[in-house]
Formats: C-alpha cells, sequence, structure tokens
C-alpha cells in the first residue's frame, strides 16, 4: 500500500457534482486538501455516464496533478458503479470513495475490482486508495470491520444526510442524533489506525452553523470533514489552526522534553504540569498543524 497517500493530511474535501462542467473544470483553483469529484447522488440519473466521462478527462489534466483527487462512485450494485470504476483508476484517481458502505464485503468486493482494473492498464496494483463512507445504522454496527477490511483504506467517513434518513430523524444544529455515529466512527478509524471524516454540512450559507459543528468534530478528535462549498475551506482550515497560545506552550513542551531527555528523564514538569509521552504527542500534532494551516485568526 501506498504509504504516503496514508500519512497525508486531509482537513478538507470538497465534493464537486460530476456533471458541472463549469465546477469540474476550475474547482482547482480552490485549496482544499482534496477535490472529490461526486459521480454518485449528486447527479441525475441521465447525466451519469457524461458525468463519468467529464471527470475521466479532468483526473487527466495536467491542473489536478499537483492536487489530491478523489471520485465517489455509485454503488456497484447499481448499473454504474463497475464503468464509474474503470474510468476512473484508468485515469489515475488517488482515492475511491466508496458511498453507504454497509460491510466489510463491500469494500472487499470493490477492491477486487480496483487490483483487476489496475492490473489491466498497467498501473502498480495497490496503488489506488479507498475511502469508505458509511450512512446506515447498518454499516455503524460493522464500522469496525469495515475500517480493517483492507489496506487500501486511508479513512472511514460519515454520511449524516443518508444515516438520518436510516435513524428516521433529521439532522439538528447540535448534532445529538449524531454523536453515536461519529463516536463509532472515531473509535473504528483509530482502533485500526486510519482517518476518521466528518460528513458535509449543507447549508452553505450558514457560516455560523458551519462553524459550530466544525469545532465539534475537531473536538471529537476527526481528521477532517467533506465540504460542499468552497467557501468552507478556509473556515474550516482556520479552525484547524492552533492558536498563537497553544503554539506556543507545545514549543515549550517540547523544548522541556528535549531537555529531560538529554538528561535520560521521561518525565518531568513545565510551570508545575506534568510533561510525559502522551502530553508530547500532543505537542507535536499542534506544530505538524501550524507548520500546515499557520496560526488561528480569532
Ligand atoms: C448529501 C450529499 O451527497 S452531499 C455531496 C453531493 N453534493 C454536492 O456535491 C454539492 C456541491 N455544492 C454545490 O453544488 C454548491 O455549492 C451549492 C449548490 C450547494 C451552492 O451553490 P451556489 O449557491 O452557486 O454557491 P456559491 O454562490 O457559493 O458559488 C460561488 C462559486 O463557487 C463555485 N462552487 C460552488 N460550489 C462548488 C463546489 N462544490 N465545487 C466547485 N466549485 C463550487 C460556484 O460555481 C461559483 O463559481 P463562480 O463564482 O465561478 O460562478
Ligand atoms: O458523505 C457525505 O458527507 C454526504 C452524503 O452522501 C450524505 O451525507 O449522505
Ligand atoms: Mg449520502
Amino acid at each position: 500500500m501506498n504509504v504516503e497517500l496514508k500519512q497525508r493530511v486531509r482537513r478538507s474535501m470538497l465534493f464537486v457534482p460530476g456533471a458541472n462542467a463549469a465546477m469540474v473544470s476550475n474547482s482547482f483553483i480552490y485549496s482544499a486538501d482534496a477535490i472529490m469529484f461526486d459521480l454518485e447522488d449528486s447527479v441525475a440519473l441521465r447525466e451519469k455516464d457524461a458525468a463519468r466521462l467529464l471527470v475521466f478527462h479532468a483526473l487527466q489534466h495536467p491542473m489536478y496533478q499537483t492536487i489530491e483527487t478523489i471520485v465517489r462512485v455509485n454503488a456497484l450494485d447499481s448499473e454504474f458503479g463497475i464503468n464509474d470504476l474503470e474510468a476512473v483508476v484508468r485515469a489515475g484517481v488517488d482515492i475511491v470513495r466508496l458511498p453507504k458502505t454497509d460491510s466489510a464485503q463491500d469494500v472487499i468486493d470493490m477492491e477486487k475490482h480496483i487490483a483487476r482494473i489496475e492490473a489491466e492498464c498497467g498501473r502498480e496494483v495497490g496503488s489506488t486508495g479507498m475511502l469508505a463512507a458509511i450512512e446506515s445504522a447498518e454499516g455503524i454496527n460493522n464500522a469496525v470491520d469495515i475500517a480493517r477490511s483492507s489496506p487500501r483504506l486511508i479513512g472511514i467517513a460519515l454520511g449524516a444526510e443518508d444515516y438520518v434518513r436510516n435513524l428516521r430523524t433529521e439532522r439538528s444544529p447540535e448534532g445529538i442524533e449524531l454523536l453515536f455515529a461519529r463516536c463509532s466512527i472515531l473509535q473504528a478509524a483509530r482502533a485500526a489506525g486510519i482517518a476518521a471524516f466528518d460528513t458535509v454540512y449543507s447549508d452553505a450559507n450558514n457560516e455560523q452553523g458551519f462553524l459550530n459543528e466544525a469545532a465539534h468534530i475537531k473536538q471529537l478528535g476527526f481528521d477532517g470533514k467533506s465540504l460542499i462549498n468552497p467557501r468552507q475551506i478556509e473556515l474550516l482550515h482556520n479552525l484547524y489552526a492552533p492558536t498563537s497560545k497553544e503554539l506556543e506552550h507545545a514549543q515549550r513542551v517540547i523544548e522541556a522534553a528535549e531537555a529531560a531527555a538529554l538528561e535520560g528523564l521521561g518525565v518531568v514538569s513545565l510551570n508545575g504540569k506534568m510533561i510525559d509521552g502522551p502530553i508530547i504527542e500532543r505537542a507535536r500534532l499542534v506544530l505538524q498543524r501550524a507548520a500546515l494551516s499557520g496560526i488561528r485568526e480569532e
């Protein structure tokens, strides 16, 4: 498996409707960590073939060679799924997003097709990554098995619009109806050593609502979030950026830890607070986030 693909940081993954030629042709101008072309629910049935062709060409365009590309394909048991896979793997997509993943078998079935297509078109077998979106109660029940189902999986994601439909409820500003699913996905992803991604916030004009949800999922531990609108990108990146106070503290922790290591000490105190393994690990994450996102603008 492509280790670099697995370790890459993804705060933002921007959905781009595959049938929208204007958006598909210029979404590389936005600074999302990944562009996620959609062939599934944002594409009308009569536009499925046209969207696949548009995305097939976009993936090979020079402007999409320097940004990570993900494609959400249709389910394999639909009439479009296999054709979608054939097109996007041949075109060299970085990651295939499998929607509505209910079981580990769904991932294994898709992986077999991806491996066959890679071999047929001369791509290195194993080079295409996978991302499984869980969007049902059954999928949440199977989250641990799904997260462990393939070495190609870079992460698992929540698909909340379909999930709340399945639960027979709707999304609320507080997200109480999603708490169990979010925690299940995080637990499963972390136990399997892969990334956890939150779902879309569907009201592109509600900035405060987006920020509230993004702060909530960051606090839970998510690595990032699927987005539907370019205006959400900077809001999210800024939220993942540490404050200058957090950064200064992290730097002091690392300095204290390095000094302690020179003296052969495992635990040391900084202004009366214990500094040991997990705290140092956390400080490293803050430094990594600052390197990527800068300092948070309040
Ligand atoms: C439940 C699910 O399955 S969610 C996943 C599937 N859904 C999607 O992919 C939807 C993606 N998002 C969109 O289509 C749009 O953002 C909408 C419909 C939500 C809102 O559209 P608008 O009101 O036109 O957005 P807005 O006014 O902010 O657009 C500003 C600019 O950003 C572009 N833009 C908006 N959304 C996107 C996007 N997702 N990707 C790329 N470009 C985009 C617009 O084309 C416009 O460009 P222009 O200035 O060159 O004309
Ligand atoms: O995966 C997502 O975030 C979008 C989606 O399909 C859903 O919410 O049902
Ligand atoms: Mg969905």
